[in-house]
């Protein structure tokens, strides 16, 4: 197998628990192949940000091994971790912008300050990556200026800035209007294809990632895989808890109620 066909990232038996007493993540062995856009499916508080944490080397593996590009991460390692970091962009949460820095300050600031670049580079690549996010007529503009939708765009921009070989959305679509949400879930289809870049992003919004995405992983409690495929595969699943997740069906294996007594022993009904 030549290096291009192989996984950008691969867990190896991965498991996670921010401490002792709970595990977040259970034996998880996953690819996410190079040059492809990778979906990570799953409810809310099964894992998915904790994922992309460890494979951003913010947390170490307390079992089983995170290798990038054929390196083990070892986030003891700091001099790797820096050098790994660099091929790296992340879209976070809600996108967080610098309120106080324009649009075109914002989408600069990861150059200025991971490289040294001269400043008419800088403009250059700036205004390129708001082209591709189709804002660069929105550079002097405030993030308070802005919708939300665009404001997500501008994080896109920013998260690209430094061309990284492997971009982490987390929850792009979160808050997004149905217009937007459509925006955004094409740009990143977009800009993997046309940076070559492979990309992860994790989310509860099963439209949006099963129209972009090559892969789709679904996560479940417990940090436990349920299912991975094409996202046609996964629609056509006959699996009851992939077709509740994928389908959105109000209950199933994940039940409605929450544990509880018999309704006639709470309401006093007696037989
Ligand atoms: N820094 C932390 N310290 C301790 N526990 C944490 C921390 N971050 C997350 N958790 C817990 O780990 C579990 C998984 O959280 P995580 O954010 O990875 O889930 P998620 O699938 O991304 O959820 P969501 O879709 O709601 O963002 C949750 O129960 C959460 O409360």
């Amino acid at each position: 197998m030549s290096a291009s066909d192989s996984a950008l990232i691969e867990l190896r038996d991965v498991s996670f628990g921010y401490d002792a007493s709970r595990t977040i993540l259970s034996h998880i062995s996953l690819n996410f192949p190079r040059g492809k856009v990778t979906a990570i499916l799953g409810g809310s508080g099964c894992g998915k940000t904790t994922l992309l944490r460890l494979i951003g080397g913010v947390y170490a593996a307390t079992g089983g091994e995170v290798i990038f590009d054929g390196e083990r991460i070892n986030t003891r390692d700091r001099e790797q971790l820096f050098r790994l970091r660099r091929r790296l962009g992340m879209l976070y949460q809600f996108g967080a912008l610098f309120t106080d820095l324009s649009v075109f300050e914002n989408v600069a600031f990861p150059l200025r300050e991971q490289t040294q670049l001269p400043e008419q580079m800088i403009r250059d690549i700036v205004l390129m990556k708001l082209n591709a996010v189709g804002l660069r007529g929105a550079r002097d503009l405030l993030p308070s200026e802005i919708s939300g939708g665009m404001a997500r765009r501008v994080a896109l921009a920013r998260a690209i800035a430094l061309d990284p070989e492997l971009v982490m959305y987390d929850e792009p679509f979160a808050g997004l209007d149905l217009i937007s949400m459509g925006v955004a879930a094409k740009l990143i289809r977009t800009l993997n294809d046309s940076t070559g870049a492979t990309s992860l992003v994790v989310s509860h919004d099963v439209p949006e990632c099963m129209a972009i995405s090559d892969h789709v992983i679904l996560m479940a409690t417990g940090g436990r895989v349920v299912a991975q495929g094409t996202p046609a595969e996964l629609m056509d699943s006959t699996d009851p808890e992939v077709r509740q997740f994928v389908r959105g069906e109000p209950d199933g294996p994940v039940k409605f109620h929450y544990p509880a007594a018999d309704m006639d022993v709470d309401f006093g009904v007696v037989a």
